[in-house]
């Protein structure tokens, strides 16, 4: 963990029977997004919730700044459909204390960079999808924390809106918060300081993205005769096939990009446990 950061450490969750994190370590530094990614279940929000505080550890620890300074967008929530785009303002300000002249100045820069000043008086449900979760992150960085949680802020959200919404990811960094961010968009994650891949609860890949690529197990090719449909998937409108490292590869070599390397790493794995 970066001295000027925050992060986990050796940090394993078990929900009841489930071990969803099993000794996890990320260092999350100040001024930088860092990515988590992995497919269903791979335990990007477990981790992102234990960074937040908001799960207890079954093993481990995490270095955060505590409550008060810690901002934290759940996956797909962060808003209530009853309240109005000011009233959602009002709310989450007084949790944090802020009132007066700072709490109006800050409504505005929010109000501002969302783009929702002519819908501040509408209801959350009346929101498009793009709209709730800018206001879900206006809120979450309303009180300027020095570590924000992003639980998949940009999932669902219209190709605009994404941009949008990842501008004021990189300015929160850009004015020196910590911030880390699980996402299924690789091509988003590429973009970031440090991308941690999980899978079953375990770090497969973790290093900037290019790094990531290059420790990439195997061999990914361009499929183009039969290949076993377990070491295959689709890209756009090719076919890519995984071989392991000590196998003679077939098919045209490609650029192999994070997408590419998430899922060379998962099937390596699956091939390792088989
Ligand atoms: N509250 C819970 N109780 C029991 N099991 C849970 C709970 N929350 C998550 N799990 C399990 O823990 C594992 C990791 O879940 P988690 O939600 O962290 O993954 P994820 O990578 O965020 O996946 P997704 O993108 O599908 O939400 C999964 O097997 C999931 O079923």
């Amino acid at each position: 963990m970066s001295a000027s950061g925050f992060g986990a450490s050796g940090v394993s969750v078990r929900y009841d029977d489930v071990l969803a994190l099993d000794d996890v370590t990320l260092a999350v530094p100040a001024g930088a997004v860092t990515a988590v990614v992995g497919g269903d279940g791979a335990g990007k929000s477990t981790l992102l919730r234990a960074l937040a505080g908001v799960v207890p550890l079954t093993r481990g620890s995490v270095r955060a700044p505590g409550r008060r300074a810690t901002g934290f967008m759940p996956t797909g929530g962060g808003t209530w459909a009853e309240l109005t785009v000011d009233e959602h303002v009002d709310f989450v300000a007084a949790a944090h204390g802020l009132r007066g002249t700072d709490l109006e100045r800050r409504r505005e820069r929010l109000l501002q960079a969302t783009g929702l000043h002519a819908a501040r008086h509408r209801l959350a449900s009346a929101l498009s999808g793009g709209m709730r979760q800018k206001l879900a992150f206006g809120l979450a960085t309303l009180h300027d924390p020095a570590l924000l949680v992003l639980d998949e802020p940009s999932t669902g959200v219209d190709p605009v809106s994404r941009v949008d919404l990842w501008r004021l990811v990189a300015q929160a960094a850009s004015d020196g918060a910590a911030v880390v961010l699980a996402t299924t968009y690789l091509d988003e994650a590429e973009r970031t300081s440090s991308v941690l891949v999980l899978h079953e609860g375990r770090e497969l890949l973790q290093g900037p993205p290019d790094e990531v690529v290059r420790r990439s197990p195997g061999h990914v090719r361009r499929a183009t005769g039969a290949h076993d449909p377990r070491w295959t998937w689709r890209r756009g409108r090719e076919l890519r096939a995984w071989f392991p490292a000590d196998a003679t590869p077939t098919g045209d070599p490609v650029h192999v990009d994070l997408e590419d390397a998430v899922v060379a790493a998962a099937l390596a794995r699956e091939a390792a446990d088989a």
